[in-house]
């Protein structure tokens, strides 16, 4: 024989209080909800008794009205509505049943569109404030045979167990109709229940509902106005702008309207007017049928879209069973494509019509429309030539790099940028590619702009056009470079010695990715032993084309006073010493980190030379 699930409702609720729902405060939120959808089913039996499908209502639903009623000492907080109503076997059937929502298609199981609530849990989210819930009702329903069905009262308690009970007619016909629902909190526990809350909560959830919401309080106030986010196309938007600066607490840059009428979903987009931290992710604020889900949904604007806030209510969107959430399915990917491409569509017109506003935009966001404009071609040709970038000239748009030279050359990483930038040409600067989304956009340039060419630096060869030395004094930089080689006695390095400017930078220390890489191989080969020295040795096999035996170079300018005066010192402590200060100052100045060697020699060398400097003579110092 088969039997039914028992539920374990003080385990029920465990659930939905610590899994489910972020907090006890969404009680409110799930009471107005079954109102709205009370008063929505209400409008609905009275059409079906218009077109004859059912008998007719008792009484007609004209003015839609919420009332919320907070606790007082000895006194419970009430919820009404003055919706459909409930007879004594919906109360028993409907209420009692985890589960069990008159909100879904009965055949096909799905939530109905005109409905918020679907999962049949709802209302078990007021035992998180309350150890009962008393509910009055009088359905506005006509019964089959023409009666009217009594008012009734439900009593639900936490214990699982509940009593449904019709009220004798002279009680029942002094009821309004619609539902009311009684909450008395635990001793002590009554805050939730009381009027500060239940006011902030009310106009957190209610604000905008299109059916008012009357809390009364000490005093009373009505909610639900219009909500300025749905209608941006108004000529007059301050009533927008003003919403928008009270939500992110600066005025806007500006807003930009939303609509995606396949998921029902409006609103605007709210331009931050300051860049957002890096790494902050894009998100919006949501109501679900103009009632608040949540403050801060992730998934509806495109990743690239942090600089911007959005505000929006959606009719078909699905929310999770907390209702915090919306379930990542097609509606929701389809409607942040259409906020993404509302978004593109506003920035380009922005480029195209408004260069005030662009170059606004553009200042306070360039890191953010990066991003955008590597997503969208169409962006491309108006937005790209806009965006600043680090060169070797300054920070540059890449439009002003291009009337320096059309020729592009980029550094691709931030470390080879910091090799080179010190030295290269001023009519041929370099770009720092090193940031996220800068090469691809660069990269784009020549299909975009005729006569435009992108092509990555490589270190070595930025050396080699670095000019040669006078001829007169070849003779005396090539004994120079040798000795310096020697003196410095690393295998991973050689000297060579160009003229550069500018001439009070003593010396470059150069070094390709590559080279570094195989530097850091061979060096951790020769030191490992066992098991690991094999690995390495293997790897080294497969790495053997990248950078093999090359060498880092430390490249002297011969344009550099002390350079010069080093290659007359004879005395070779003081050669050496010099130059390894001068290897530490290049290594710095090109941002490399300093190795523990190479702060140990940077220390003995100033040590010695300090020393020297103040004629201390009866030292020996080691000939290295
Ligand atoms: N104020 C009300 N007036 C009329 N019927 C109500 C009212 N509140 C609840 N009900 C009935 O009780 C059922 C269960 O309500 P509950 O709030 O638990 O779930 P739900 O609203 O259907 O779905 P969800 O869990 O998504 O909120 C509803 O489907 C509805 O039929």
């Amino acid at each position: 024989m088969s039997r039914p699930f028992q539920v374990d409702l003080t385990g029920v609720i465990e659930l939905l209080s610590r899994h489910i729902y972020s907090s006890p405060r969404v009680y409110l939120r799930e009471l107005i909800q079954n109102g709205v959808d009370a008063i929505r089913a209400a409008h609905k039996a009275q059409l079906d008794a218009e077109a004859g499908t059912t008998p007719a209502l008792a009484e007609r639903l004209d003015t839609p009205r919420l009332t919320v009623t907070p606790a007082t000492p000895g006194k419970p907080f009430t919820f009404s509505d003055n919706g459909v109503g409930l007879t004594a076997d919906e109360a028993a059937e409907l209420l009692a049943t985890v589960g069990r929502s008159s909100k879904r298609d009965p055949e096909l199981g799905f939530k109905r569109d005109d409905y918020l609530g679907q999962f049949g849990i709802g209302l078990l989210s007021c035992f998180m404030v309350a150890p009962d819930i008393v509910i009055t009702s009088r359905s506005r329903r006509t019964l089959e045979d023409g009666s009217r069905p009594a008012a009734i009262e439900w009593v639900g308690r936490i214990d699982g167990t509940f009593t449904v009970t019709e009220l004798p007619a002279d009680q029942s016909d002094a009821l309004p109709y619609g539902t009311t629902v009684r909450l008395t909190a635990n001793h002590g526990e009554d805050s939730l229940l009381g009027e500060d809350i239940v006011a902030e909560l009310a106009r957190t959830f209610a604000e905008f509902l299109p059916i008012p919401l009357e809390v009364r309080g000490e005093s009373v106030v009505v909610l639900g106005r219009d909500a300025p986010f749905l209608t941006p196309l108004r000529e007059d938007r301050s009533e927008v702008l003003e919403y928008g600066a009270e939500l992110i607490g600066q005025e806007p840059l500006a807003a930009i309207p939303l609509n995606v009428p396949g998921t029902g979903t409006s609103g605007v987009a709210y331009v931050l007017p300051y860049a957002p931290p890096p790494g902050a992710a894009a998100t919006a604020r949501v109501y679900l049928s103009r009632m608040l889900l949540s403050e801060k949904i992730p998934d509806l604007l495109p990743a690239w879209a942090s600089f911007a806030h959005a505000v929006v209510s959606t009719d078909y969107l699905t929310p999770t069973a907390s209702r915090e959430q919306l379930i990542a399915n097609e509606g929701l990917q389809d409607t942040q494509e259409g906020i993404g491409r509302a978004i593109t569509a506003w920035v380009k017109d922005q480029a195209e019509n408004d260069p005030h506003a662009i170059s606004e935009l553009v200042a306070v966001h360039h890191l953010s429309l990066r991003q955008m404009a590597s997503h969208y071609d169409e962006l491309g040709a108006v937005l790209i030539p806009m965006l600043p970038v680090e060169t070797s000239a300054g920070y540059l748009s890449i439009e002003e790099y291009l009337a320096i030279t059309p020729h592009i050359r980029y550094a691709q990483t931030l470390d080879e940028y910091r090799q080179v930038a010190s030295i290269v040409s001023p009519d041929r600067p370099v770009v720092n590619a090193g940031y996220t989304f800068v090469e691809e956009l660069l990269l784009r340039m020549p299909a975009l702009r005729e006569g435009v060419t992108a092509e990555r630096i490589a270190i070595n060869d930025e050396l080699r056009n670095l000019g040669p030395v006078p001829f007169d004094d070849s003779q005396r930089v090539g004994f120079l470079e040798k000795r310096a080689t020697t003196a410095l006695d690393n295998k991973y390095l050689q000297v060579i010695v160009r003229s550069f400017e500018p001439d009070n930078l003593p010396g470059l220390y150069v070094a390709d990715p590559d080279v570094i890489a195989w530097i850091e191989r061979d060096k951790a080969r020769e030191t490992a032993a066992g098991p690991w020295a094999d690995i390495l040795a293997q790897t080294q096999d497969v790495f053997d084309n990248l950078g093999r035996g090359s060498k880092a170079q430390l490249c002297l300018n011969w344009s550099n006073r002390a350079v010069r005066s080093l290659a007359a010192v004879d005395d070779s402590v003081v050669f050496t010493r010099s130059l390894r200060l001068l290897y530490a100052q290049s290594k710095l100045s090109g941002h490399h980190p300093l190795t523990a060697a190479d702060r140990t020699m940077l220390t003995e060398a100033l040590d010695d030379l300090i020393t020297l400097s103040i004629g201390v003579s009866d030292f020996n110092f080691p000939e290295n």
